[in-house]
């Protein structure tokens, strides 16, 4: 049976994640407080596997866990699970949406929320939490510094919270996409409807230095599902680049295209190729098809070797 460590406690919105992943009968879960408890505990092999949120339509990336990814042992994305995603706002009994100060909540929910609190608790500070639920939990032990948590309807529930106002969320459609991280001991196979995770280093930043790591990608007809800039740490403007990108490493164009990026770059970080959660099968130009690449091979060992 795998053991899965996500982001805890129970009734987060990972462990819904976890749960659209896996039937219960398959699996072990093991809570985690954070993101790098769960990758740290991944590391240590005292998990087989470890589900984590890693991007939202509203928020973007989840800094905390693509950080974690990009440095420390390697780790892979073995798969993406896509949760829609809905808020309540909750108290213990007996407060009331009047008496509410101070909010609770994971950061990423607090950001999907900010609308419907400017307009109806515009003074309540807000209080980051590890996750939703914890400021959920916490809230009903007691001594918080914060009267009321925004989390899932079913957190709420557990810990016997008053509902003051549900379906908080600023924008109807917001959904989070969370990946399931694996040690990079085997690589889920290519299904016509993959992702590719890099983190791609550069080796000076100059003018065109991006535009140089894109040529690669576009020259293969390989189309980006997410690009985003973080800070390296090492010094200030010194960046790198998280990219998913549409296809599998297995697949040629994606093959290639890594290559170059791997010589053109200080570092190519591989985070995993894995099906895509929306099953959409990826458009792949002929000329940038794995039999495209296979026939400009042989004309070129043909060219190179003229006497066979
Ligand atoms: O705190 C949680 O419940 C999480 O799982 C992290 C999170 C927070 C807000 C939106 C999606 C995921």
């Amino acid at each position: 049976m795998t053991r899965y460590g996500y982001l805890g406690p129970e009734g987060t919105f990972t462990q819904m994640a976890l749960h659209a992943w896996q039937p219960a009968q398959s699996r072990e879960q093991v809570a985690f407080g954070s993101v790098d408890a769960a990758l740290h505990a991944l590391r240590e092999r005292e998990i087989d596997a470890a589900v984590v949120p890693i991007e939202n339509s509203v928020e973007g990336g989840v800094s905390a866990t693509l950080d974690a990814l990009a440095s420390g042992d390697p780790l892979i994305v073995t798969g993406e699970i896509l949760v829609p995603i809905t808020f309540v706002i909750a108290a213990r009994e007996g407060v009331t949406l009047t008496d509410v100060r101070a909010v609770g909540s994971h950061s990423h929910a607090w950001a999907q929320v900010r609308g419907w609190a400017q307009q109806k608790i515009p003074d309540a500070r807000y209080v980051p939490t590890l996750s939703t639920a914890s400021a959920a939990a916490d809230l009903a032990g007691g001594d918080t510094p914060f009267d009321a948590a925004v989390c899932a309807p079913v957190a709420a529930a557990n810990h016997g919270l008053t509902v003051l106002a549900d379906d908080i969320g600023d924008m109807a459609s917001a959904v989070t996409r969370f990946v399931v991280v694996s040690r990079p001991e085997w690589l889920p196979r290519p299904t016509g409807f993959d992702k590719t995770t890099v983190v791609l280093y550069q080796r000076s930043d100059r003018a065109g230095g991006l535009l140089e790591l894109l040529e690669q990608l576009a020259a293969r007809g390989i189309n980006m599902t997410r690009l985003e800039s973080r800070p390296t740490k090492e010094s200030m403007g010194s960046y790198c680049f998280s990219i998913d990108l549409e296809g599998h490493v297995q697949d040629a164009r994606v093959g290639e295209a890594l290559m170059s990026l791997h010589r053109v770059c200080a570092q190519v970080r591989f985070l995993g190729s894995y099906p895509a959660a929306n099953g959409q099968a990826v458009s792949v130009d002929p000329l940038t098809s794995d039999p495209a690449f296979a026939e400009a091979a042989d004309w070129l060992a043909s060219i190179r070797n003229p006497g066979r």
